[in-house]
């Protein structure tokens, strides 16, 4: 099988044989050890601000599925947190588990959540997504744990729009969509310098992984995993456990928002 995926034969253990990167010293996700994360009083608020007149479609890319926006302007951005400057957000998508106990690509003092948002911006001193995605201050990315619980209204029309893109290469258009509301109460947050937790893995993630989760229900989370990998016409295999296991630190340090 070519290409890169989350089988025995082309997961994250084989990522390496063509992107050499993957171990690199700062690679995506991994543990966050809490008690060793500093707390950093200058860290700023985050300050995601998102228009949803830019949300464009709803992809299975093969990998995840994935909320596209305009980014030709400001209007959809991020500011504050640890970032300096503005990083527009380009798509957010999901990484989650074949069942509830798995799925997320963090894990918090060893735990586990069933699935994992990233909203992913690039920063506007580049002058395109293209250009910033192999710097390394390139992206800053917004990782929020979903947790299993109440079912939760602001996935249902993601999860309802998802029976249309069910195989690899699929879209559907996604209009007026605000990913804010994705979003947990409490913007506290850690951060560190790491990486695409998906090949080509490029080193240029700024990391900003909020504490607090959002809430997923067993049967939502079902829903993710009727999508396929599988393309029209392929035997057809689930999208499940598309989640690369935590790296090596290699001397990190984590910061904490909050105290
Ligand atoms: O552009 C990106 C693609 C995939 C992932 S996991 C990212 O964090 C950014
Ligand atoms: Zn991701």
């Amino acid at each position: 099988s070519h290409g890169w995926g989350y089988a025995a034969d082309n997961g994250p253990d084989k990522w390496v044989e063509s992107f050499p990167v993957a171990d690199g010293p700062r690679q995506s996700p991994i543990d966050i050890v809490t008690g060793e994360a500093e707390h950093d009083s200058a860290l700023a608020p985050l300050a995601p601000h998102y228009d949803p007149s830019t949300s464009l479609d709803l992809l299975n890319n093969g990998h995840s599925v994935q909320v596209t926006f305009a980014d030709d302007t400001d209007s959809s951005s991020l500011t504050g947190g640890p970032i300096s400057g503005t990083y527009r957000l380009k798509q957010f998508h999901f990484h989650w588990g074949s069942q509830d106990d798995k799925g997320s690509e963090h894990t918090v003092d060893g735990k586990t959540y069933p699935a994992e948002l990233h909203l992913v911006h690039w920063n506007t001193t580049y002058p395109s997504f293209g250009e910033a995605v192999d710097k390394p201050d390139g992206l800053a990315v917004i990782g929020v744990f979903l947790e299993i619980g109440d079912e939760n209204p602001q996935l249902q029309k993601l999860l309802d729009a998802m029976e249309a893109i069910k195989s690899k290469g699929t879209q559907t258009s996604f209009a007026d969509f605000d990913p804010t509301i994705l979003l947990p109460g409490s913007l506290d947050y850690w951060t560190y310098d790491g990486s695409l937790t998906t090949p080509p893995l490029l080193e240029s993630v700024t990391w900003i992984v909020c504490k607090q989760s959002i809430s997923v229900s067993s049967t939502q989370m079902e829903k993710f995993r009727s999508l396929l990998f599988s393309g029209e016409g392929e035997p057809e295999c689930c999208m499940m456990d598309n989640y690369r296991p935590p790296q090596p630190l290699k001397g990190r340090k984590v910061r904490a928002s909050f105290q």
